[in-house]
């Protein structure tokens, strides 16, 4: 679809398979200066190769996010909006409109959010409860056997008072009867020749009880609104009392891959390559917690790609390619003739410029992932993410940062977002960072933000985590 390939932050070729990571290699064209000074359109080489925002004169989308194509810049360009802006706005398309909820049993509740916060419904523990197995005695020892027979057990009901100086055998998880002082666990008691308990050493007072309500009082909030629903969050709410959740349905999704250039099964040929961004962004979009309705291929049809989007009932379409200004490239004429209102047209980063988002005639949204592969990711993190977020009812994480192990090299104006795994406190840039790479994002255990000018080691990035826990090892050449 376009011809041109500029893979900043590629590796060199024949940087091979280190099994290290290594510092971020050096852009094409650029040394390792990391000025900050914005180059002039024009004086740079690298701007020269990567405008693309901006170039479609005589658009006639509205365009209320971005600076409309041709104003703003010398020659017409402008260098999108800056990638903070794109996230807040990204997150507040997400905000539009109210979340549906719907109450399921607890096994059905996994994955999705908390709509509402989890609330106690009695005190845990809801009596006092023997923490070991041994003797729940009264006062102070040597204690008399209260009771013959095997004691108090679990799940069993009221015990009698124990008086002081008795002392009864309790089971872990046991009522304490009332009036017992302590529980000793039996590996520090003996029972003498009269069958009466001594202490292997000093009883404390409540030793070894759990007290009702250690953990939580009925009414008591457990956990709030947007946290997802683990497997330890249903055990929580289980212990509680709870036997269904109210969860926030979670937003539709629908992927439209485009490109006649693609295959989706067998070895790349005549010019042809495989589909990544099908493979790949539908399962993305699950572990970000939405309901992939399906990913469709579309070649460069033009008017199917527009039917397809006029007749979705997904809260989000998402395109991946046809971004740009190629021949084929549908996107933005399609989104002119659906009447969609352009929001992001270009973003200032690196890679995945080209990502737009609109909103449509429906209601719903629409992210335009460029087609590079991590180009698509970059929109991904960039734009799908943050609304995504909104709209399944998610909690925003605060942002956090680590510091960089060693140098990555920047865009002159641009973010870029680059591969990281971590390693101790910091993190470590990869190989194979390029527009068209896959290979550092699949090792990687998150994206650096990395500013205009680059990072130095030592300085303290913004890290974006991927949705998946890190893998421990591997090969992250
Ligand atoms: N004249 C210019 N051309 C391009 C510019 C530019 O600034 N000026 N920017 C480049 C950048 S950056 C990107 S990113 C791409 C975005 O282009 P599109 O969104 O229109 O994507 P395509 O042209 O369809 O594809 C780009 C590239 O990615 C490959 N591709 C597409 N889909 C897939 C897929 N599902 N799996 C694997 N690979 C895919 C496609 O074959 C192309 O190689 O525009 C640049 N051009
Ligand atoms: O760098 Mo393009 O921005 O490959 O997405």
């Amino acid at each position: 679809m376009t011809a041109q390939d500029h893979d900043l932050g590629a590796a060199a070729p024949g940087q091979g398979a280190t099994e290290e990571p290594a510092a971020d290699p050096v852009p094409h064209g650029r040394s390792a200066d990391r000025t900050r000074t914005p180059v002039a359109d024009g004086d740079d080489g690298v701007e020269d190769a990567l405008a693309l925002v901006g170039t479609r004169p005589g658009s006639s989308h509205r365009n209320h996010g971005a600076p409309a194509p041709g104003q703003g810049t010398p020659a017409g360009r402008h260098h999108g909006m800056p990638w903070e802006e794109a996230r807040a706005l990204a997150s507040r398309a997400g905000r539009a409109g109210v979340l549906r909820t719907r109450r399921d049993p607890l096994p059905a509740s996994l994955g999705r959010v908390l709509a509402t916060p989890l609330i106690a419904l009695v005190d845990l523990p809801s009596f006092d409860t023997s923490a070991m197995d041994g003797w729940a005695v009264a006062g102070p020892g040597p204690w008399t056997v209260a009771s013959a027979g095997s004691g108090i057990l679990a799940g069993h009901g009221g015990a009698e008072t124990l008086v002081d100086g008795t002392a009864v055998r309790i089971a872990t998880g046991a009522r304490i009867p009332p009036g017992a002082t302590a529980v000793i666990r039996s590996e520090r008691a003996r029972a003498d020749r009269t069958g009466r308990v001594h202490a292997l050493g000093r009883v404390m007072h409540g030793q070894d009880i759990r007290p009702r309500g250690q953990e939580c009082r009925s009414g008591d909030q457990l956990l709030p609104a947007g946290t997802l629903v683990t497997p330890a969050a249903l055990g929580l709410a289980a212990a509680a009392g709870c036997d269904e959740l109210l969860t926030v349905v979670r937003p539709k999704v629908e992927v439209l891959v485009l490109g006649d250039e693609l295959l989706t099964e067998g070895l790349p040929h005549d010019g042809l390559i495989r589909d990544a961004l099908g493979p790949m962004i539908g399962p993305w979009l699950r572990a970000l917690g939405a309901e992939v309705t399906g990913t469709r291929r579309f070649g460069d049809d033009a008017d199917a790609l527009r039917r397809a989007v006029t007749e979705s009932d997904a809260d989000l379409v998402i395109t991946t390619g046809g971004t740009a200004a190629g021949p084929v490239d549908h996107v933005h004429p399609m989104l002119d003739k659906v009447g969609a209102e352009l929001l992001v047209d270009g973003v200032a980063v690196r890679p995945g410029h080209p990502m737009l988002m609109a909103g449509l005639a429906g209601g719903g949204h629409l992210v335009g992932l460029p087609g590079n592969p991590l180009a698509a990711v970059s929109g991904l993190l960039t734009l799908a993410e943050p609304l995504l977020r909104q709209r399944s009812g998610q909690a925003t994480p605060a942002p956090y940062r680590a510091s960089l192990r060693d140098e990555v090299h920047g865009h002159p104006q641009d973010t870029r977002l680059v591969p990281v795994v971590h390693r101790g406190d910091q993190v470590v840039p990869l190989h194979y960072s390029g527009p068209a790479m896959l290979r550092g994002i699949a090792a990687a255990h998150g994206l650096a933000v990395v500013p205009p000018g680059g990072g130095r080691p030592g300085d303290e990035l913004e890290i974006l985590d991927l949705p998946w826990p890190p893998s421990s090892e591997g090969c992250f050449t």
